[in-house]
């Protein structure tokens, strides 16, 4: 039996749908079988964290403590734990990897199904939260990690380990942004040298998308971005090319056509990395006739639909989508993090703002602000 008790700690607390998080007070209660309690040190702020709290998440439940992009240090352990123990550096996974179940041994997919239903409901696999406010209420956790507090409890197979010569304040990115787009080109699609690349959106995931593809050396790499602040940065992590399809298109020219005609009839790859389903559109058809692949990486509100004429697909375009990058985080994480740390992999480069965790609302703000990919808040503070 572990002997943790509860602990009392701050967190940011999401009561409702697009209001501010609470920073308060809150209690942890200890790890039961299979979980690990974590002293997160660090976390920065995704796009799909401002998704859930802006309401249209389907799966959004309030009220609930965000964050999914964070690593920190084991506090406890509970029973039958045996991937972790106190003390080790470790960053969340809200994709799971329990090696277990059909989809870990597949060999096919990143989707581990162990944790999956109860972590979309904000619960722990028992069904029930470790998360209470002051007045005793409970607290959804998200995504399988709620990284804004500075005490989480996950799930084992929510967590991977990693060398704890690794500063966390950066390998935090890797719990989401950078992962995801830099697996999305080199795994999902798997993109060759001289390939053609389009991304849309230059974000933190488009932008490790462009750096999935410059180490693989694609001949060209376009990135799609309604804001020219994003342009710099583009050619920084790899892009041969930047257009803004809000000023560099010709009179009556669609963005399709635009990228038609700056490859020789359309793209061998194209990301979304936008969420925006009119963007995921263009993206596929923009892919050339035959082989093109679009990877959709985009997290879309609820109610929104994809569509296309069937043809772009009869005529051999092919849709897929991309889910933390299809990395496998406990098998595949310490690969990027000692490629991290031997300067094969750029993540410092994404953060753009720090700030303190009771400053959590404007980290919030800074995603609205072109001048931001990352905010990494320090726990301590
Ligand atoms: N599938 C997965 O595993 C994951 C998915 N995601 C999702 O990926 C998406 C990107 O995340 P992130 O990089 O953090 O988000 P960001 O908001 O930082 O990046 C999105 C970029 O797209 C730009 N953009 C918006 N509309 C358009 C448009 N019509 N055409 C071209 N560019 C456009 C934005 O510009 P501006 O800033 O001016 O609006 C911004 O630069 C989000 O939807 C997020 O939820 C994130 C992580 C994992
Ligand atoms: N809850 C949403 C779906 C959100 C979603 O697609 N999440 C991505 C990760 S986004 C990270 O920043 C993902 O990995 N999806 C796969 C999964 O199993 O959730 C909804 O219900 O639409
Ligand atoms: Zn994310
Ligand atoms: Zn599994």
């Amino acid at each position: 039996m572990s002997s943790a008790k509860p602990i009392t700690c701050i967190a940011a607390v999401a009561y409702e749908a697009g209001k501010p998080l609470t920073v308060e007070e809150i209690v942890v209660d200890p790890p039961k079988e299979h979980e690990v309690r974590v002293k997160i040190e660090y976390t920065a702020v995704c796009h799909t964290d401002a998704y859930t709290l802006s309401g249209v998440d389907p799966e959004g439940a309030f009220p609930s403590i965000l964050g999914h992009e964070g690593a920190g240090v084991v506090e406890s352990v509970g029973d039958k734990v045996t991937n972790v123990k106190a003390g080790d550096h470790v960053i969340a996974l809200y994709t799971a990897e329990c090696k277990e179940c059909k989809f870990c041994t597949s060999n096919k997919t990143n989707l581990c199904s162990s944790v999956r239903a109860t972590q979309g409901k904000g619960v722990m696999p028992d069904g029930t939260s470790r998360f209470h406010n002051q007045k005793g209420e409970e607290l959804l956790h998200f995504m399988g990690c709620s990284t804004f507090s500075q005490y989480t409890v996950v799930a084992d197979v929510s967590l991977v380990a990693i060398d704890p010569h690794a500063p966390l304040d950066t390998v935090c990115l890797l719990g989401c942004g950078v992962t995801t787009g830099y697996g999305a080109a080199i795994k999902t699609a798997n993109v060759q040298k001289g390939d053609t690349v389009a991304v849309f959106g230059a974000g933190t995931v488009g932008l490790s998308v462009v750096q999935g593809a410059k180490v693989r050396g694609c001949s060209k790499i376009i990135v799609v971005d309604t804001n020219d602040q994003k342009k710099d940065w583009a050619h920084e992590f790899g892009a041969t090319d930047f257009v803004n399809p809000s000023k560099d298109l010709k009179n009556g020219q669609s963005i399709v056509e635009k990228l038609a005609e700056m490859t020789d009839g359309g793209l061998d790859f194209t990301f979304d990395c936008t969420g925006n389903t009119d963007v995921m559109r263009d993206a596929l058809e923009a892919c050339h006739k035959g082989w093109g692949q679009s990877i959709i990486i985009g997290v879309a509100a609820a109610g929104k639909e994809i569509s296309t004429r069937p043809f772009q697909l009869v005529t051999g375009r092919v849709w897929k989508g991309s889910a933390f990058g299809g990395i496998k985080g406990r098998s595949e994480m310490n690969g990027l993090v000692s490629d991290y740390l031997d300067g094969k992999l750029k993540v410092d480069e994404f953060i753009t703002h720090k700030r303190a965790f009771s400053d959590i609302n404007a980290a919030f703000e800074d995603l609205h602000h072109g001048d931001c990919l990352r905010t990494v808040l320090d726990l301590s503070k």
